[in-house]
């Protein structure tokens, strides 16, 4: 996978909230940042990306060819850390491992020590996943969601409960996270996102805007990313 497009992609889940998407071109090795105020449709947009939603219309291409929305190609090429951990009550570090291998019938990948260790997770495998502090969960499901080498990776929030250490973990290791791949990483933390993100894509009620580098923003914003986004949010209050 280079590309993948998203054209009139629409979802309607409320009166007061309808979420439109139009010519937003993804490329491979790119790391865009999905920002915009609470409410605004990014996890939204993550989910009908990864078919945990079904858009009411649109379409996909993915190297301009195209693709049904909720197509298994497209399904079996994403990652997440999305989770209910409601649905992962009682089952352990290695059990999830075990049925994410076992859901995209993997061999020849990293073991769950390795994980573990590359998130920078000292506990066992037998740890009971919901017996985690919400940053050692989030570490986990970081690791856990490129373990089938999917070409999209969609990271909702993945600052949320780390501590420093874990947010410097993944800063460092965000670049080659994306070698290869198309990685969203949706975030409200702008001076963080900044300092790793190519192209920002920044959505409001719904609306998303075409993604626009993060060198056009340095320099023709001071402040930088906080400055481009206020501009945005005052243009569409
Ligand atoms: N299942 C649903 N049914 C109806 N409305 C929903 C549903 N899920 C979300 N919404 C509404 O859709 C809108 C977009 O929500 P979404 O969670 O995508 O926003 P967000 O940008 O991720 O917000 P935040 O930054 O607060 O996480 C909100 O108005 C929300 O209340």
């Amino acid at each position: 996978m280079q590309t993948i497009k998203i054209n009139n992609l629409h979802k309607n889940l409320s009166d007061s909230f309808n979420l439109i998407v139009n010519d937003l071109n993804l490329e491979v090795g790119k790391i865009y940042g999905l920002v915009g105020p609470n409410g605004a449709g990014k996890t939204t947009l993550m989910k009908c990306l990864c078919g945990l939603l079904r858009p009411d219309d649109g379409m996909f291409e993915i190297d301009d060819e195209k693709v049904e929305v909720a197509d298994s190609k497209i399904l079996s090429q994403v990652g997440t850390n999305f989770v209910n951990s409601d649905s992962l009550k009682g089952f352990s570090l290695e059990d999830i491992y075990n049925d994410h291998v076992f859901y995209y019938g993997l061999n020849n990948l990293i073991t769950i020590e390795k994980l573990l260790d590359e998130v920078g997770l000292s506990v066992n495998k037998k740890m009971k996943f919901n017996t985690m502090s919400l940053g050692m969960k989030q570490r986990f499901l970081l690791g856990l969601s490129t373990v089938h080498n999917p070409s999209l990776v969609l990271l909702d929030e993945p600052f949320n409960g780390l501590d420093p250490d874990g947010v410097d973990l993944f800063i460092e290791n965000v670049r080659s996270l994306s070698k290869g791949r198309v990685l969203i990483v949706s975030s409200h933390v702008l001076r963080d996102m900044e300092t790793f993100l190519d192209d920002v894509i920044f959505i409001e009620r719904g609306k998303v805007l075409k993604a626009k580098p993060m060198h056009e923003i340095r320099n023709e914003y001071k402040e930088g990313l906080k400055d481009y986004y206020d501009e945005q949010k005052r243009k569409r209050d």
